[in-house]
């Protein structure tokens, strides 16, 4: 039998799950920002990750669709307009698209999502999936990995720039928005978590959705080291680096 936690207790037992299991913890991510990987191993990341990207505004528009109260919708759709801009050529995603063209890496192919990983494609519809179908409180509880973005993002930053000479200010551009973007969510997020959780199902639920977000991050960075670290099995119709 769980016991309903204050709402100082889930935010401190979500806090734990994020010191155990979010991304920056992985391997993959420790050779990214240590400046270990090789251009074409960094094109792999970025190339991947892009597809995360793409899916992000998705799997927010799926959310709004489904939330009924017309104040968390007006909060929510700040969202979109941050991945998808409010002109053309404005936004997350096309300041991915700087870092991938800033890398090599052929804009209609990265857009197409030519090369990218069976486990990225998997993992990521997964999420998808889940903010459509899951309960919305659980739906909010999936994004607050966020929580934990500006630290490693802060660390990916400054890690890249120092070791790497194929990237620079510019083409790493997209994290610098991310840091004001994803605390102003990711507290949004965790006081609508604390507040509607009200019985111990919905707070062990809540918990659930932060393990199994970490999940989708965690398995997009093992199929990366898998395809090229080790053992370097690059699947059929896999990103071969040149
Ligand atoms: O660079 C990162 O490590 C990182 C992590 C996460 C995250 O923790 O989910 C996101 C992002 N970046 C990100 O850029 C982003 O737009 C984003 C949206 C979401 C989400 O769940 O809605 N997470 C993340």
């Amino acid at each position: 039998m769980t016991e309903l936690l204050s709402p100082e207790g889930l935010e401190a037992a979500l806090r734990q799950i994020g010191a155990e299991r979010y991304h920056n913890l992985h391997p993959f991510h420790r050779l990214l920002h240590g400046g270990k990987l090789t251009r074409g191993q960094v094109q792999a990341w970025a190339l991947n990750r892009y597809y995360y990207q793409s899916r992000i505004p998705l799997k927010d528009a799926a959310f709004l669709s489904r939330a009924e109260d017309p104040e968390l919708r007006r909060i929510w759709r700040q969202r979109l307009v941050d991945h998808d801009g409010s002109t053309p050529g404005t936004g997350g995603i096309s300041r991915w698209l700087a870092l991938t063209d800033g890398l090599g890496l052929p804009r209609q192919d990265v857009v197409a999502g030519i090369g990218i990983l069976p486990a990225t494609r998997f993992a990521v519809d997964a999420y998808v999936r889940y903010v459509r179908d899951a309960p919305l409180l659980q739906a909010v509880a999936s994004s607050l990995t966020e929580l934990f973005s500006p630290a490693i993002i802060s660390e990916r930053v400054s890690g890249m720039l120092r070791h790497y000479e194929f990237v620079d200010e510019r083409t790493l551009q997209y994290f610098s928005h991310r840091l004001e973007e994803a605390p102003r969510d990711s507290d949004f997020a965790l006081d609508y978590v604390k507040r509607e959780a009200r019985t111990p199902e919905q707070q062990a639920a809540v918990l659930d959705a932060l393990r199994f977000k970490c999940d989708v991050l965690w398995a997009q960075l093992d199929a990366l080291h898998h395809a090229y670290v080790t053992p370097g099995l690059i699947p059929p119709g896999g990103f071969q680096p040149s």
